[in-house]
């Protein structure tokens, strides 16, 4: 076994290591995104629901930024970020998509990726990730992009891309170069840490580390109440020259952003990663 699939399983299994034994339900065909409005507080709480690990394809996203669409519409108050897995928040981008795509499929993908972005880094509410276990790669980019991240003890959070072999997009880099301090950003970057809601804590990755999915939802009711005697235009307005950097490079750079997205994910090296990195997942058991 080489040193590269052997350091891919070494990751895998430690992964698996850490998960607790709760079985996964039996799927039923149901929505990608399930929303439940409470009529009490006006926030809506958006369950991730693509099971078994909530991998975020097309559909996904799409489902991600039509639930944000009704909270628009339906003048929500605020947002709670989910999932319906009892321990998986979201294992990042669909592998089987990362290791046979193409570039027509790769640049839906990141497409639909960006519109879901769009929608929640710049609604007109904010949002709390309640993240109820594993936060992996686009798992925890999305989680990065709320207001707010309580996180369940016991799972893993981080952008692990570079060891799936994706060179960073540009829009993560930016996002965790701000959210965490540089150093801390820097190594996370560039080597794909996954770190336990302890250690992210420490580096500003999650606000709050909790026992279950209950007390994250507590938390992230709490942090929205803190905006409910603050005008929100006043806070929108200081939230967006806040993000503007971020939301004006996808707006003003979209095609170019995709085609960069392509370009890493069909490289040769990155293509090689991936297939070992499927395969690894695929052969864990
Ligand atoms: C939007 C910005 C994105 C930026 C660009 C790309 C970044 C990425 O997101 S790359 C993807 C990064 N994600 C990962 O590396 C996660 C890999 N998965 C795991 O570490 C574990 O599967 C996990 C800890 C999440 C869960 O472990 P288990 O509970 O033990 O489950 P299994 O490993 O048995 O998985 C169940 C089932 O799901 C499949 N799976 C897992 N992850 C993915 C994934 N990301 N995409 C597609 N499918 C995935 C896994 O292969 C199993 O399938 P079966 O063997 O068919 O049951």
């Amino acid at each position: 076994m080489s040193r590269n699939i052997l350091f891919l399983s070494k990751t895998i299994n430690s992964n698996v290591r850490r998960l607790c034994t709760t079985p996964t339900p039996v799927q039923k065909a149901e929505k990608l995104v399930l929303i439940d409005v409470n009529d009490k507080t006006g926030y809506g709480t958006l369950s991730m629901n693509r099971l078994p690990v909530n991998s975020l394809n097309v559909e996904l996203f799409n489902a991600l930024s039509d639930a944000y669409d009704e909270m628009e519409k339906n003048k929500s108050r605020g947002v709670i970020l989910t999932s319906t897995s009892p321990k998986i928040f979201s294992a990042g981008l669909d592998i089987n998509d990362l290791y046979s795509g193409d570039s027509k499929s790769w640049s839906e993908l990141w497409d639909a990726s960006q519109e879901a972005f769009l929608k929640i880094y710049d609604a007109s509410f904010p949002s709390a990730a309640a993240i109820n276990g594993h936060a992996i790669g686009g798992g925890c980019f999305f989680s990065m992009i709320c207001d707010y991240r309580a996180m369940v003890k016991g799972y893993q959070i981080g952008l692990n891309e570079i060891q799936v072999g994706i060179a960073l997009p540009k829009v993560l880099v930016m996002i965790m170069g701000k959210l965490l301090p540089r150093r801390h950003a820097e190594i996370s970057l560039t080597q794909g840490t996954l770190y336990s809601p302890e250690q992210a804590s420490k580096i500003n990755l999650v606000d709050d580390v909790v026992v279950d999915k209950a007390e994250a939802i507590i938390k992230c009711e709490a942090f929205l109440n803190k905006f409910r005697k603050i005008p929100m235009d006043a806070v929108n307005t200081t939230k967006r020259t806040i993000r503007r950097e971020e939301i004006d490079y996808i707006r003003n750079n979209k095609q170019k952003d995709i085609d960069d997205f392509v370009k890493a994910v069909e490289s040769v090296e990155a293509q090689n990663t991936i297939k070992m990195y499927y395969q690894a997942l695929k052969n864990k058991k």
